[in-house]
């Protein structure tokens, strides 16, 4: 059983789209995100804190939105942010400015304790920052050295993670909508807001989507 690391069960929703019935459950582990510009590094500490907990395979899911004119922010705060100005808040302070282009961008980190063969697909850690930067990547290797930024926990750190990206253009506009969760009423895709589109609508164009369709790929062949 793969268990799905979060304390969000909107993710989980559109994650089961792409995994067989009755192949992923949640696990509601709150593990303690490190501080990090990337969201790679922390799903990769996550990944092997939840899979310490858990003792099963575990895929966590680091996400956020990306406002082009202030810089990233909030990114890999999102979720800090929207407990405390919450989403309203966020548009007003959008709203001011010129451009409100955005992208929501999310990372899968998968670890099952095992190693992962070498894939074509695989970089270093400097080229998957930058390919994390530019947008769609495909499953990357986190060879498991202290890269995350956090200290060292001796032998945990070796526990390979694989990391799988993605990533939506969009803009920030005034809330529209009902359904999604989180930013969704604010983000607008080709037209649309992610509250307004249904999840198999959102699922094919969100940054979410695209990163399980990586995994589930990857997972089904592996
Ligand atoms: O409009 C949205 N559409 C999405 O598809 C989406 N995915 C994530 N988010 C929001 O971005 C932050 C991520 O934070 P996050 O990855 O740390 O997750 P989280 O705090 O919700 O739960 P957990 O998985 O960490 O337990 C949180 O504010 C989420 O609400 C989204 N908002």
């Amino acid at each position: 059983m793969l268990r799905y690391v979060t304390t969000n069960p909107g993710k989980v929703r559109e994650a089961e789209s792409y995994l067989a019935d009755g192949s992923v459950s949640q696990l509601d582990f709150d593990y303690a995100e490190i501080q990090a510009d990337e969201l790679a590094p922390i799903a990769a500490r996550g990944a092997r804190d939840a899979y310490r907990e858990a003792g099963e395979p575990v895929l966590v899911d680091d996400a956020g939105l990306f406002v082009e004119a202030l810089d990233g922010f909030p990114g890999p705060y999102s979720s800090y942010v929207e407990d405390t100005l919450g989403i309203d808040r966020v548009w007003e302070i959008v709203h001011d400015l010129e451009d409100r282009r955005a992208a929501f961008r999310c990372t899968l980190a998968y670890c099952d304790g095992a190693g992962f063969a070498a894939s074509p697909d695989a970089v270093d850690r400097g080229d998957r920052v930058a390919a994390a930067a530019a947008g769609p990547g495909g499953g990357t290797d986190d060879g498991g050295e202290d890269d995350e930024g956090g200290g060292g926990e001796g032998r945990a750190e070796s526990l390979p993670v694989k990391l799988f990206e993605g990533y939506v253009p969009g803009r920030v506009v005034a809330p529209r909508g009902d359904g999604g969760f989180g930013y969704d009423p604010i983000f607008e895709h080709d037209g649309e807001t992610f509250a307004e589109m249904d999840t198999e609508r959102k699922n094919a164009v969100s940054h979410r989507g695209r990163a399980l369709e990586k995994f589930a790929e990857w997972y089904a062949d592996r």
